[in-house]
């Protein structure tokens, strides 16, 4: 089941609860089974859902429920509320400042999508005017250097890493050393790929937090891993200390319940989504906008972000562009820029799901 179908699911069983003439225990307990199984079709642990299930009807509790009580209200909010327990640990993690240099480590599975997402967040930090800089001490893989180069003059981020020395620790402890040196802001270390079956990676990768300290260490994580999300991301956990988690490959075929289960596991909030290979397709992660866009109630929240991120509001642009317009001086280089713009802000698609329209491409 994709993550929209979730959505449509939970959707559909608050409206029959909706629907219903009177609201019961009966009615609230198949509304709430319906909801069980599409979190259990997406593969959420069965002992989370079993605690939603739980919480709301304690959070109801219909029959002390005075008469005048909006009860679809009161039950719609629990589950909403008890949805966001899922993907919120309610913890707060780190979160780097500009112009206080910090170290942020990237661990996660091989393939999982590490050293696309250390671009794509020293990309987003850039584009705010953060000095940010990456760290290949992924010796591992051939092409690992490679590839990071290949991301980082794209994006034109300064980056460190060797063909020669095959000790990860070392060279990201030059690297580190090197762009502390430099004053960057954000100083990014990619790692190696590596399963919880793999000891000696294991061993590698604690070996390089320890000499590099980072500040934060982020999981990364492939939204259609499933089941086996749990047990990878709680090794992880337990070898170094995973402070947060991104989520990759949100725009696949992405289940979801795999990301909830290494929020569980790991105790740590997931901080931003990638939504596509490209560098654009990246966005903070916000569990109230993430659940009314999955049960398509829309998030003018976190289109106005986008906006506001993308698109140069405050800039003397803006109403330089509306005086040309009221004059009717409309260039061709004014168009260019305009559909610049509007593309920075990501595939159409998204936008709209933001704004709660559909858009029917094909
Ligand atoms: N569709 C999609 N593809 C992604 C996303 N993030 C990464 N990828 C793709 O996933 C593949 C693997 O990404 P990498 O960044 O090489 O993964 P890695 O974790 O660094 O790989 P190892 O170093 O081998 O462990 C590449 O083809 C990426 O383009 C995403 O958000 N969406």
């Amino acid at each position: 089941m994709v993550l929209a179908e979730l959505g449509g699911s939970i959707t559909r069983a608050l409206q029959q609860m909706n629907n219903a003439i009177v609201v019961d225990e009966k009615v609230l307990g198949e509304c709430l089974n319906e909801i069980a199984r599409a979190l259990l079709h997406a593969d959420v642990r069965f002992d989370l859902v079993r605690h939603l299930q739980t919480n709301v009807k304690n959070l109801v509790n219909l029959n002390h429920l005075a008469a005048g009580h909006n009860k679809r209200k009161i039950i719609q909010n629990a589950i909403f509320d008890e949805l966001c327990k899922l993907l919120d640990p309610g913890k707060p993690t780190f979160t780097p400042e500009l112009g206080k240099p910090s170290v942020v480590m990237f661990v996660g599975l091989q393939g999982a999508g590490k050293t696309t997402t250390c671009t794509k967040y020293a990309h987003y930090h850039r584009k705010m005017g953060w000095k940010t800089a990456l760290v290949c001490a992924d010796t591992f893989r051939a092409g690992a250097f490679d590839q990071l180069k290949l991301n980082a003059t794209k994006a034109k981020i300064p980056f460190y890493g060797s063909y020669v020395d095959s000790d990860p620790v070392k060279v990201a402890v030059e690297g580190v050393k090197r762009f502390k040196k430099e004053n960057c802001d954000l100083i990014i270390v990619d790692t190696s790929g590596r399963h919880k079956q793999e000891a000696a990676l294991f061993e590698e990768m604690r070996q390089v937090s320890e000499a590099t300290k980072p500040d934060l260490i982020i999981f990364v994580m492939d939204s259609s891993i499933g089941q086996s999300a749990f047990d990878q991301a709680e090794a992880f956990k337990q070898s170094v200390s995973v402070g947060a988690v991104i989520v990759t490959k949100m725009d696949g075929h992405a289940k979801g319940g795999g990301a909830l289960s290494a929020v569980a596991a790991t105790k740590s909030p997931v901080i931003f989504l990638g939504t596509g290979e490209h560098m654009n397709e990246f966005e903070p992660f916000d569990v109230k906008s993430f659940l009314n866009r999955l049960l398509g109630k829309g998030d003018l929240s976190g289109l106005i972000n986008t906006i506001q991120r993308n698109v140069p509001m405050d800039q003397q642009q803006q109403p330089e562009l509306l005086q040309k317009l009221s004059k009717g001086n409309f260039t061709l280089r004014m168009m260019y820029e305009l559909i610049q713009n509007l593309l920075e802000m990501g595939p159409l698609n998204q936008v709209c799901t933001l704004s709660r329209l559909t858009l029917y491409v094909s």
